[in-house]
This record gives structure tokens, sequence and C-alpha cells, in this order.
């Protein structure tokens, strides 16, 4: 049975990119070490929150993210930021027995929790699977090592996203894809001043009310049921710094963009669910 291999990087990266946020909501949670402690905290809750907010959705979207990355058997790939592990266990499943899954992450409880899912599961190719102790800004792996990689919900919770856009790039195999699901920022000038927290009108609400999309509506449940869920748990802070992170992530096209500097040679931007989430396709 595969075991918990706790592989140290060479330690975390000082942000300095452009894409780092002018202003997070929860100021407390700006910096790597803060992220890192966060994630430790929700441990042993994330899951069954994410089912229960989602309810049952993300898995969904977990699918199309693995499905994007074309992993075939025998191939070897990396479930970048896997947190507990949703896309690594799917990965595993597309790879095989013959195929290897890296699933990496920089905290430490999120990782014991994959690794005692990956105990109490029961599908064969579930050994393939490794879990790594590292930073997505410092990969612990060889130029051109990977036919694929995924990265669920991780990259806006990095804080130098180019670096780790870039190691991405330096550790796929040419012409492999990394897929990178996360919330949709939306680009719709109303939709976006909404959700940057711009007050409206009545008159204009009701001028723009056509533009509303699923993309307010995605403040107003996270406003109205995921963060008080979450405080339900005594979790309202680091709910709270989601909503910001989501406020903060960057659009679509600036996805794009980013991979194209790093290096990729295409790279495509697909919102998902009515604009809730999005989901880029960068081939190297
Ligand atoms: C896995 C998902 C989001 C990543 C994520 C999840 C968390 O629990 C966090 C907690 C603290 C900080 C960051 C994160 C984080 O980045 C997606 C599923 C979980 C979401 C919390 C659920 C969001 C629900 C939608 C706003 C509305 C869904 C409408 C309908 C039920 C589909
Ligand atoms: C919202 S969780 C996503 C987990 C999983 N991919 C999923 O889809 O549920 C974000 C994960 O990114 C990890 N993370 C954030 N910044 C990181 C970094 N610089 N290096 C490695 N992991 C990081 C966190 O520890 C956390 O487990």
């Amino acid at each position: 049975m595969a075991s918990l291999q706790l592989q140290l990087s060479s330690g975390y990266q000082s942000s300095s990119c452009r894409y780092l946020p002018i202003s997070l909501s929860y100021p407390s949670i700006r910096g790597a070490n803060d992220r890192q402690l966060l994630f430790n905290r929700i441990a042993p809750v994330y899951d069954n929150l994410n089912d229960m907010l989602s309810l049952g959705q993300h898995r969904i979207w977990k699918r199309m993210a693995v499905s994007w990355t074309g992993a075939k058997l025998g191939d070897c790939v990396l479930d970048l930021c896997c947190g507990s592990g949703d896309l690594a266990f799917l990965l595993s499943e597309k790879v095989g027995s013959n195929g290897k899954v890296s699933g990496l992450d920089f905290s430490r409880e999120q990782l014991l929790m994959a690794s005692s899912r990956q105990h109490l599961l029961s599908k064969a190719c579930y050994k393939n699977i490794e879990w790594i102790e590292g930073d997505a800004t410092d990969l612990p792996f060889p130029d051109r090592h990977f036919n694929a990689i995924t990265i669920g919900y991780g990259l806006r919770n990095v804080v130098d996203k180019r670096k780790a856009m870039q190691e991405m790039f330096r550790v796929l195999k040419p012409g492999s894809k990394a897929s990178v699901l996360d919330f949709n920022k939306s680009t719709q000038p109303f939709v976006a001043s909404f959700q940057a927290g711009v007050v409206f009108t009545a008159n204009q609400y009701l001028m723009k009310s056509t533009f509303l999309n699923v993309s307010c509506c995605k403040e107003w449940m996270i406003d109205n049921f995921v963060v008080p869920v979450a405080n339900g748990y005594g979790l309202a802070k680091e709910y709270e710094y989601l909503k910001g992170s989501i406020r903060e992530y960057l659009t679509g096209n600036e996805l794009e963009e980013l991979a194209l500097d790093a290096g990729f040679s295409t790279a495509k931007y697909y919102e998902i669910s009515g604009g809730l989430m999005g989901n880029l396709v960068a081939t190297r």
C-alpha cells in the first residue's frame, strides 16, 4: 500500500509577481504561510463542507478538469495543490495501476487527509498515488516530467501565480496539458463591478438586470449561505478569505495571458456551470 512520502521542497519563494492581490478582504490571510495554516485548520471538515456547500457539484467540475488533461493509461501525472486528493484520485483512475500520480500540497494536514482516504478507499489503482509536501512555486520534479497536470481551486490560493504557472510549464512534457479549475471571475462590466462591491442604484440594477448572471448569485450565495454555514463550524474567517480570494482572482483572459507568458503554446479558458466556474486548458 502506498505510503505518505513527506518530501520538503527547498522552501517558499517570496512573492513579487504583478498578480499579487492589491488587498484581500481578510488582510490577515495574505502570505503563503497564512494560507498554509488556513488549509491545515480546515482540513478535517474541508471535504464535507465542499460537498454540502456545492450540493456535491464540485465533484462534477473536478471530473471535467481531469477530462480536459487528456490523461490516459500508463501516464505520469501531477495533481498540484492536491489538498485532500479529489483530483489525484480521479487521475489515478485515468492512468491506472501502471501509471503514476503525484499529489503535491504544502498543507501537511490536507495531505494526511488524502493519505487516510487513500487507505480507506478500495480501488487497487490508488496504490499509484504518492503524496508530496512541497510548494507549487518550487516543484521538486525534473523538467519535462509529466504527461498532464491538474490544479483544482489551487492557483487562486497560490500567492505567486506567475511562478506557479512557470513551474507547471517547466515540469510538463512538450505537447502535454495543464488543466486549471477554479471559480470564474466575470468580465461583464456590470457583474465585474458587482463582484468588486460597487454599489448600484435600483434603476441601474433594473437597467442592468439582464446582465446579472450566476456570477452575482455566487457573491450572494457566498455571503448568505457559504459563510453563515462555515460560521457554524467556527470558520467564518476562513470562508471570508474564500470570498476575497475569488474577488482578487484572475479573469479567463488574464489566465490565458499568464499561461502564454509562461511559455505555453496554446491556452483556452472555458466557463462552466453558467459562468459559476471556469477551467483553463494550457498546452505546452
Ligand atoms: C472546492 C471548491 C472551492 C475551493 C475552496 C473550498 C473551500 O472550502 C475553501 C475554504 C476556505 C478557503 C478557500 C477555499 C476554497 O478555495 C468548490 C466547492 C466548495 C465551495 C465552497 C462551494 C461554493 C458554492 C457556490 C458559491 C454556489 C453553488 C451553487 C449550486 C449549489 C451549484
Ligand atoms: C481550495 S484547496 C484545493 C484542494 C483540491 N485541489 C480540491 O480541488 O479540493 C487549495 C489547496 O492549495 C494548497 N496551496 C495553496 N498554496 C500552495 C502552494 N504555494 N504550494 C502548495 N500548495 C498550496 C492549499 O494547502 C490547499 O490544500
